[in-house]
């Protein structure tokens, strides 16, 4: 069953010198007449993508090719700009370190949030916190506000939350790479243990061994596009290859 289809799908964005973006200097500038039109860069170009229930995808790419780009597309973070994008079922996506949680308030009441963020009750989400902090190895920090966490803590927490939840697909951007080895590890079965339980599960990480070990499908992205798709093997073993000549 098909679980996700893009066709054509673009994505202009702004570049990054608008992110500066200043009244003052604005007006002056169209006074002077001096202004020019913001810049825009392509960062999606006309993706065409249809990941099938239970399919565990890794995507690479070099930095700036995308991959964050697409998964936040795909989660309904960022809205194309043209083409379409569908989704069916319930999604979870990790995808910026620490997006979702609020870093005033507790590690307990970040994970009710989280939970009601992702259309679930107060309740269920309250019987599901034992073992969202067990997993995340937390218990003891259940009642410290998240700014107290290390980064490797609040990647445990947002993994242990998403993973905790068994949506139809998961969604994961690099988490893997900011927790220790022995949390890695434990992350790394309990995706094994999602494949198993027909979810799907996308992946972006620079760890190509990981990507070879754990996904099937394999997706290249460069420069916005898809250069390869196909058996998460012989899409690293391209990408290496490309490496090579560069
Ligand atoms: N908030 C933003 N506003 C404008 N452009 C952005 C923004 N975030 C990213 N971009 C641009 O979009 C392009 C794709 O970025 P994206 O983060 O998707 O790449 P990536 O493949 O995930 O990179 P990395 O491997 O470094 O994480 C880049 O050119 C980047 O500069």
């Amino acid at each position: 069953m098909e679980v996700i289809r893009l066709d054509e799908v673009s994505l202009w964005r702004r570049t990054q010198e608008e992110f500066s973006y200043d009244l003052k200097k604005t007006l002056l500038s169209v006074i002077e007449g001096k202004y020019r039109q913001p810049a825009k860069k392509l960062v999606l170009d006309k993706i065409d993508l249809v990941v099938e229930r239970g399919e565990k995808i890794g995507i690479i790419g070099a930095n700036g090719s995308g991959k964050s780009t697409l998964l936040k597309i795909i989660s309904g973070i960022l809205k194309q700009s043209s083409g379409t994008v569908r989704v069916r079922g319930q999604i979870a996506p990790l995808i910026e370190l620490g997006a979702g949680f609020d870093a005033e308030i507790s590690v307990m009441d970040n994970i009710l949030l989280y939970g009601v963020l992702l259309g679930f009750s107060r309740s269920e989400m309250r019987e599901r916190t034992q073992s969202i902090l067990d997993f995340a190895e937390l218990q003891d920090y259940a009642l410290v506000p998240v700014k107290g966490l290390s980064s490797g803590m609040v990647a445990r927490l947002g993994f242990a939350i998403a993973t905790d939840i068994q949506p139809d697909i998961l969604i994961l951007d690099e988490v893997l790479s900011v927790g220790d080895e022995s949390f890695k590890n434990k992350c790394k079965q309990r995706i094994d243990k999602f494949w198993d339980d027909n979810a799907t599960v996308l992946v972006v990480s620079h760890d190509l061994r990981f990507v070879q070990q754990s996904c099937v499908r394999g997706i290249w992205l460069d420069k916005g596009k898809i250069l390869f798709m196909g058996g998460a093997d012989e899409t690293v073993d391209c990408y290496l290859e490309a490496l090579k000549k560069i």
